[in-house]
């Protein structure tokens, strides 16, 4: 067991809880897609789960640490394990892609180091490695504000990756891309979990996406999980009870989708 939410609430302070008692255990290496409508709790659970969005009550362990127990130095060890890839990417734009994934080491480094931007010649050889397998090496030198959506979020990845991880939290990585970009970046992170043993919980709107990539998916729906179990169970009246006035449309794309994420 890398990852066990238990019990997590969270309110922001209105009459609605964005999440409500949600409990789950993830494995080293799993592949979770976290599904649901708009607002159903989805981009809060996990920032709750590193804590940049501190919960209400409930706990979370990671890789045997209570993380809501850890402060100072302890805390910030801890999030260096969980790498975190947004939807808007979170890139510095008028820096370079290997000025961005260098960024990615910070966490580790003294703040008078990580300021003068001094990286060790490991550092640097592990961010090319890094970039080569994302298939960056010729935008190296380039601004990330020249680059497509696409390639920002695989530099996003790159970033992420250059921390080590045990695991990363991807918050709709996908939303803002085009079918054909959102699969390159899909692909990439099944790879990353296969092959490195990094284990991914990707917040996902799309459900065909979600059928065809994850090992499970948690279904979310008004802050409950409503949902939790393997893609071949989720069925079409699943979907329906967790998307409701939203999901015809969703449903249409499973069944009728250009067999983009298939096979
Ligand atoms: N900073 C905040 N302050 C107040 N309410 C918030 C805040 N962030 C989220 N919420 C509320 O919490 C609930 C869950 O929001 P959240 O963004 O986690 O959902 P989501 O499933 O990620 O939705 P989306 O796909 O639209 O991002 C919503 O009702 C939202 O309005």
């Amino acid at each position: 067991m890398l990852l066990e939410v238990k019990n997590v609430t969270k309110s922001y302070g209105g009459p609605k809880k964005a999440l409500d008692d949600i409990s789950f255990v993830v494995k080293k290496g799993e592949f979770v897609a976290v599904i649901g409508p708009s607002g159903a709790g989805k981009s809060t659970l996990l920032r709750c789960i590193n804590r940049m969005v501190e919960a209400s009550s409930g706990e979370v362990i990671f890789s045997g640490a209570s993380v809501y127990e850890l402060s100072g130095r302890e805390l910030r060890r801890l999030r260096s394990q969980i790498g975190m890839i947004f939807q808007h990417y979170n890139l510095v734009n008028r820096l370079t892609v290997i000025e961005n994934v260098l960024h990615g080491r910070l966490g580790y480094k003294s703040t008078l180091a990580g300021a003068l931007g001094l990286f060790t010649e490991q550092e640097k050889r592990q961010a090319l490695e890094i970039l080569q397998a994302l298939g960056l090496e010729e935008q190296l030198y380039q601004r990330c504000d020249q680059l497509s959506g696409g390639q920002k979020q695989r530099v996003g990845i790159a970033r992420a990756l250059l921390q080590n991880p045990k695991m990363l939290l991807c918050d709709e990585p996908i939303a803002s891309l085009d079918p054909s970009a959102a699969k390159i970046i899909m692909d990439h992170l099944k790879k990353i979990s296969q092959e490195r043993g990094i284990t991914c919980l990707v917040n996902l709107h799309q459900v065909d996406v979600a059928l065809a990539y994850s090992d499970r998916i948690i279904g979310i729906k008004e802050g409950r999980i409503v949902y939790d179990g393997p893609p071949g169970e989720l069925t079409a009246e699943k979907i329906y009870y967790i998307y409701g006035s939203e999901a015809g449309e969703l449903i249409m794309d499973v069944g009728g989708s250009s067999g983009l994420y298939v096979g």
